[in-house]
């Protein structure tokens, strides 16, 4: 309490200086909600201090003065939760050297190298408050303070409270939900499916192809919800209708972008960008054979991405399935 009795804005810690991590810490800060960001490398926190702009991974956002940086971890022992902000390769080394006590909001969209869940992870390596932050947020639009909406998703209700009264902001719509596998998988399936849909446009089959993709990928996206015991109507909300429909169709996509390059013969993971939707096609579809589970679009972009179909092979096999009544 301050010396007037209003409650003092407790801040928010963000461990993660990417296009992410920075685009969160930007928009709580101009809401007036003050903002730790943690980067990895001294260097770099160093620089973000100075140019008060992370020109690296989102250029041409001011970072306000009331966003702190630091490369110290030992800041965490300051709050009892953190946004987790890194992409999801690097989320299991964050976690490991992170004290079990702190409440983690996990907001990457992909899977650990073994296949599991990031929210499982976390919960194997001990963290007894989990939830994750997905939904059509791209950091560009976020940053710039257009409006958006996204979903924290957690099991344990008072946590998905607190994070919820924490980041909702007037440019940033935060609703609650109690389906964490539900939330986390969608936004893990949708950049698989937004791979696919970049092939579409490099390959330029039109709008009626791509409709078609995702809405069978929205389809597909349901049916992996439900063998993973998540509720299968989760996917209709933000976190997977509406993440599908933002980074689908999206000029910011780095998914998307790496579909469409991949279909013009370039690499796809331009200058290393992070393309979550690479790797989660290998282990998703992994899982599927393993569990004799059918994943036709994931399938069709893991054999693409490793060669070992065509692209026209890939729509080949999508298109010539067997004949079905359309809610299977
Ligand atoms: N960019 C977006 O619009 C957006 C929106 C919602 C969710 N996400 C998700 O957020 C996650 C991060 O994406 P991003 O766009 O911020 O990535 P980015 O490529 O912009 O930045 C990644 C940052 O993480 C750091 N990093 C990498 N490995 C690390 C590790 N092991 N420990 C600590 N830091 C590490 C990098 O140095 C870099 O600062 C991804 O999983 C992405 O799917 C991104
Ligand atoms: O740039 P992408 O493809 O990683 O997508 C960013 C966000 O997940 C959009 O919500």
């Amino acid at each position: 309490m301050s010396a007037t009795g209003v409650s003092a804005t407790p801040p928010v810690l963000v461990l993660g200086a990417g296009g992410w991590g920075s685009a969160l810490a930007v928009m709580l800060t101009r809401h007036g909600r003050p903002v730790t960001l943690w980067a990895r490398r001294a260097d770099f926190a160093e620089q973000l201090r100075c140019t008060r702009e992370n020109t690296t991974y989102l250029p041409g956002v001011a970072l306000p003065d009331g966003v702190q940086v630091t490369a110290d971890l030992g800041v965490v022992g300051a709050f009892g939760w953190a946004l987790v902000v890194v992409p999801s390769a690097g989320v299991e080394e964050l976690l490991s050297v992170l004290p079990r006590s702190l409440g983690v909001v996990l907001c990457a969209k992909g899977l650990s190298s073994d296949g599991r869940r990031l929210s499982e992870l976390a919960a194997d390596l001990g963290f007894a408050r989990r939830a994750v932050l997905s939904g059509p947020n791209h950091a560009e639009e976020v940053g710039r303070l257009l409006p958006a909406a996204s979903v924290v998703a957690s099991p344990d209700q008072e946590f998905a409270l607190q994070v919820q009264q924490a980041t909702l902001t007037p440019t940033f719509r935060v609703y609650t939900s109690p389906d964490l596998p539900g939330v986390e998988l969608g936004g893990v399936l949708k950049n698989v499916m937004a791979l696919a849909a970049g092939m579409v446009d490099g390959l330029e089959l039109g709008d009626n192809a791509k409709a078609s993709l995702m809405t069978r990928g929205l389809r597909e996206m349901g049916r992996y919800l439900a063998s993973q015991g998540a509720q299968e109507d989760t996917v209709y909300g933000l976190s997977g209708l509406g993440d599908l429909m933002a980074t689908a169709n999206s000029r910011h996509s780095r998914n998307r972008a790496a579909g469409e390059r991949l279909a013009r013969g370039l690499d796809p993971a331009q200058g290393g960008k992070v393309v979550e939707g690479l790797r989660s096609a290998q282990l998703l579809s992994d899982w599927a054979q393993a569990h004799g589970h059918d994943l036709p679009i994931v399938k069709a972009v893991r054999q693409v991405v490793t060669g070992a179909w065509t692209l026209e092979e890939g729509v080949a096999a999508l298109m010539g399935r067997d004949a079905k009544p359309e809610r299977n």
